[in-house]
């Protein structure tokens, strides 16, 4: 581990290209071993012997985990906002993204295609777990990925805030189990308000479309 440090608009570069720290590799792993185990759980046929079999393991295994300590996040929040972050700060932050970050067990993968100053484009499948009406994305999930999305092109652009607004256009269904792209770009700004937008499409179809307004901190505005 390098003893580089890291200010706010280094986060994005730094989290690309410093290496993966040893406990985030096995942090990753058991990210994906739930994040399959999720997929393949929800809905599934099976006897109520098999079912219960399994329900014994995973409660095993959470009375093994019992409740560890873990990191206050805002310490390096504190940390990158005076330059003072580690590479070992910027995954604990960037790593449990809710949208994307392999260390989050929850959060969909996205394999980015894109992220620069032009705007960001990310590839991914959403899995049983994401439906809400029957072969479609559910709504809010679809919020969710799209807040992160726009978030990523103000990261992608050495930019940083939280969002203010965000409104969607739901123009068609979404499907789940199926390769769907997600893209955001700036469009604006106006003193600490950054304006954005995005979408998200299948294939050449235009799926929904987003708006928003990102406020920039005022310590850093
Ligand atoms: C960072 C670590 C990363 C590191 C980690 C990575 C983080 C990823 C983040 C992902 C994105 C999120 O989920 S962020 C989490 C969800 N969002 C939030 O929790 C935000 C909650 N809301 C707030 O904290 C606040 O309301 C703010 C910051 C949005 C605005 O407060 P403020 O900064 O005091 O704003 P204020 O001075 O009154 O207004 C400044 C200008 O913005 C306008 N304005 C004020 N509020 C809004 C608004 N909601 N939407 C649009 N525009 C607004 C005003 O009209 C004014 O325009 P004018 O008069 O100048 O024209």
């Amino acid at each position: 581990m390098s003893n580089k440090t890291f200010g706010p608009f280094e986060l994005q570069k730094a989290y690309n290209n410093e290496p993966v720290p040893a406990d985030f590799v096995e942090r990753r792993r058991i990210s994906a071993a739930m994040q399959t185990l999720a997929e393949r759980l929800i809905r599934a046929e099976g006897d109520i012997d098999t079912l219960s079999g399994w329900a014994d393991q995973l409660e095993a295994l959470v009375a093994t985990v019992g409740e560890p300590d873990r990191r206050d996040t805002r310490a390096a929040n504190r940390k990158l906002f005076t330059g003072s972050a580690t590479a070992e700060d910027i995954f604990h932050m960037m790593d449990y993204d809710p949208v994307g970050g392999p260390s989050n067990p929850i959060a969909p993968q996205v394999e980015w295609l894109q992220e620069d100053q032009n705007g960001i484009e990310g590839a991914l499948r959403l899995g049983l777990q994401y439906q809400g009406p029957p072969g479609r994305v559910h709504g809010g999930v679809i919020a969710w990925l799209l807040d992160a999305a726009l978030s990523r092109a103000l990261h992608a652009a050495f930019r940083l805030g939280v969002t203010g607004t965000l409104n969607i256009r739901y123009l068609a269904a979404t499907p789940i189990e199926d390769t769907i792209h997600c893209r955001a770009r700036i469009t604006g700004q106006e003193g600490r308000k950054i304006f954005v937008e995005g979408g998200i499409w299948h294939g050449d179809t235009q799926t929904v479309s987003a708006e928003g307004i990102w406020l920039t901190p005022k310590s850093l505005g």
